[in-house]
């Protein structure tokens, strides 16, 4: 059968594109030694079969795969998901036309298949149908490109972000190997120039924030600041549960998560629209919500096309993770995001596996920050660990997630402080000392003070389970 005949029958696919993209995106390569372990596996497979069919053509050489892919560089590929669709299915037949006409079109077919494959949602799932339906020649080049391109993606992450004007970068050290030999490396931030004390070296806004459900009706829905007395509020107008300190938070929030996850003013508590913010209310557990909203906002951002070559997906699938045993609570918890989301995003059941769901979890709870947004000592909450990487003068009202400062590592005598000086979600990070350029930025996870050794590094331990190495816990008992 025909590449594109077998393309068209699973065309209804690219609705779920962005979830596709995902999908394809979310690669536990770095972390998980099980998922490396089959990606070994996997990897040496592939590369056997590359191998074999790279044997056969002698002619199709590393040079054309690169000048294949310079010949397309600067190609922009269409943006909306019919443009998508008819492009891919364009390019498929060109590449079978050109195949069919001989070996010497190979290389110009090769190319086709690769651009096909550039804007299809499941772009695994179609070089399997690739490896069926076009001659193998033309199958190890389009492997090659592809596997060039995203070789070329993983490297240049770190040349790209932070962005410059955050006056940071990535900070890679050797931090030892694991059993099987394999080289760890710990990840931090170091100043780009120098600061005195009480300078701010950037600030950010979160990818994603969440309210202390208690809190909701005094605080905005969005950025977490409290409504002053006089200040009217911004309620949301399809639902009673939340209210926003301006217009434009009520539209960012729409427009990024509550269109979807907004209740719509439904009484039922298990509702779809409701039950996950009923559970959210119950349990105070954050980060199901933040995850619902995490994968929502992807999804605009997907929608945005705004050129970005990573989008919030390349960032969280970087970062380390906690590893948590699943349980049922995690079973519940991923079929309320399943109902939450399910008739908003197709595909979100196939997406939400439990191993997806546990690394996505465990990496928003290792990376989350306690954000306080009131000096009022009533709104002091019973702290759960979602809140906990915070180290605060006032109460902590809820928590979020940060592209920059998740790199942040820890020390009992830190460089650096977070503040939420505007009383909102945007963090800033500031010098507590003299910094010179090019040293490393370190934060407190934890109070350090007056606080022994043995203790402190039982509670990292207990919270975080690494054991803290800094100056201060090498050098006293
Ligand atoms: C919340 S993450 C920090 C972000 C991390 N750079 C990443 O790549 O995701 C915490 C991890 O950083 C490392 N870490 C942070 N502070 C440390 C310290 N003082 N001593 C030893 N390891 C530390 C530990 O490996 C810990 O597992």
């Amino acid at each position: 059968m025909k590449t594109s005949t077998i393309v068209a029958s699973t065309i209804g696919v690219l609705a779920v594109a962005t979830i596709g993209y995902a999908l394809y995106f979310d690669s536990k390569r770095r972390n998980d030694p099980e998922f490396r372990r089959k990606l070994k596996k996997e990897r040496k497979r592939v590369q056997k079969l590359a191998k074999e069919e790279a044997n056969k053509l002698s002619t199709i050489t590393t040079q054309t795969v690169e000048e294949a892919l310079a010949s397309i560089k600067d190609e922009d590929f269409p943006t909306s998901m019919e443009e998508r669709e008819k492009f891919c299915m364009e390019q498929l037949s060109a590449g079978e036309s050109l195949f069919t006409q001989g070996p010497e079109n190979y290389g110009t077919a090769a190319i086709c298949f690769y651009k096909a494959l550039k804007v299809y949602p499941a772009p695994a799932e179609l070089v399997m149908v690739y490896q069926k339906t076009i001659p193998s020649e033309v199958f190890a080049l389009v492997m090659g490109m592809l596997s060039k391109d995203v070789q070329s993606k993983q490297e240049k992450y770190y040349t790209v972000f932070p962005p410059k004007e955050m006056n940071v970068k990535v900070d890679e050290k050797p931090e030892g190997v694991t059993a099987e030999g394999e080289k760890v490396m710990r990840r931090g931030l170091a100043a780009t120039k120098s600061f005195s004390a009480g300078q701010t070296i950037y600030s950010e806004a979160p990818v994603i924030s969440s309210l202390e459900p208690s809190l909701e009706g005094d605080f905005c829905h969005y950025c977490l600041k409290q409504i002053a007395g006089e200040e009217p509020s911004v309620p949301c107008a399809k639902c009673r549960d939340v209210v926003f300190c301006s217009e434009k938070c009520k539209t960012m929030a729409g427009q990024e998560f509550h269109d979807i996850l907004c209740t719509k003013d439904s009484e039922d508590a298990s509702s779809p629209e409701r039950s996950l913010s009923e559970y959210t209310k119950v349990t105070r557990k954050l980060v199901p919500e933040m995850l619902a909203k995490f994968l929502v906002k992807m999804v605009h951002e997907e929608s945005l096309n705004s050129g970005a070559e990573y989008n919030s997906f390349d960032h969280m699938e970087r970062l380390r993770y906690l590893e948590i045993p699943p349980s049922a609570e995690e079973e519940k918890e991923m079929s309320l995001l399943k109902v939450a989301l399910g008739s908003n995003i197709p595909g979100i059941d196939e997406f939400i596996t439990e191993e997806r769901y546990m690394l996505m979890k465990g990496r928003l709870l290792y990376n989350l920050y306690g954000i306080s947004t009131s000096l009022d000592p009533q709104h002091e909450i019973e702290s759960l660990p979602e809140r906990l990487r915070s180290v605060r003068d006032g109460p902590i009202t809820g928590a979020g997630f940060y592209r920059v400062s998740s790199y942040l590592m820890h020390s009992c005598e830190p460089n650096v402080k977070i503040t939420f000086s505007d009383k909102s979600h945007t963090l800033s990070l500031e010098a507590i000392r003299e910094i010179k350029e090019g040293e490393e930025l370190v934060v407190g996870y934890i109070k350090s003070d007056k606080v022994s050794t043995e203790d402190r590094r039982l509670q990292l331990f207990m919270n975080y389970r690494f054991r803290c190495m800094c100056p201060l816990c090498e050098t006293t008992d």
